[in-house]
């Protein structure tokens, strides 16, 4: 059900993509469906060029015959195309369960135009119930660690940290990093949460994107809803 939802809301924002356009490609279980429906487009003569955002949606959409470019032969995108693990009404953002959200959020910023892909479940009220992937630097990562959870103590959380461990142990960015899950509960104050986290010197990013999506297309069992932001 979830996944023919995904498939959906996949499927709605690609009206969105017209010829000639350049468009970001995002990672995750909905992004795949949207790389896979762009590839019967393009086979079908849509003339568009891709930036990933990962390795693995880079080797998907090879397969499925879509060209593809970087930022820096392309440093401006039309449009990037991405799922998320929780959205709100502002359609801000938690990003980066899979891993990927230092690509995701320097693609993302580098369009005119990010648009969300999610099924409802992801739609929340407040973020935060999703564990906040944090990006941080391999040196060092006992010490980034512990100022971690200082900020997340001052900024009024439990700092509830969790080393996210992968194939490999611990888990590997497509950027060499690793990520720290907090779990938050609720995140009050998201702008605040990501100014502190990125004073930082070990952290190099974080999962929440704020004001950085337009519109969102949300698949839910009454159909598909367009959402955009007020801005
Ligand atoms: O790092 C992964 C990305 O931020 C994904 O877009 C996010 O985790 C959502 O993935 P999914 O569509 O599989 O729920």
């Amino acid at each position: 059900m979830s996944d023919e939802l995904k498939r959906k809301a996949a499927a709605a924002a690609l009206e969105e993509v017209g010829g000639g356009m350049r468009i970001g490609i995002g990672t995750g279980s909905t992004a795949e469906h949207f790389i896979r429906l762009l590839g019967e487009r393009v086979r079908g003569g849509l003339d568009i060029v891709g930036v990933p955002t990962s390795e693995r949606s880079a080797a998907l959409s090879r397969e499925e015959g879509i060209r593809l470019s970087t930022l820096e032969e392309l440093p401006e995108l039309d449009l990037t195309i991405d799922g998320a693990d929780e959205l709100d009404d502002a359609l801000n953002l938690i990003k980066g369960g899979g891993g990927a959200l230092l690509r995701e959020k320097i693609v993302a910023t580098a369009s005119k135009r990010m648009i969300v892909i999610a099924d409802s479940s992801k739609h929340v009220r407040h973020l935060g119930a999703f564990p906040l992937p944090i990006e941080v630097v391999p040196f060092g990562l006992g010490s980034t660690e512990r100022a971690v959870a200082r900020v997340l103590e001052t900024c009024g959380y439990e700092p509830r940290l969790s080393m996210r461990e992968g194939r490999q142990d611990p888990f590997i960015t497509d950027g060499g990093h690793h990520i720290l899950d907090a779990d938050l509960r609720q995140i009050a104050d998201p702008n605040a949460l990501s100014d502190a986290l990125l004073r930082i010197p070990g952290v190099v990013d974080h999962g929440l994107f704020l004001g950085i999506a337009a519109c969102a297309y949300i698949a839910g069992g009454d159909g598909v809803r367009r959402i955009e932001a007020a801005r």
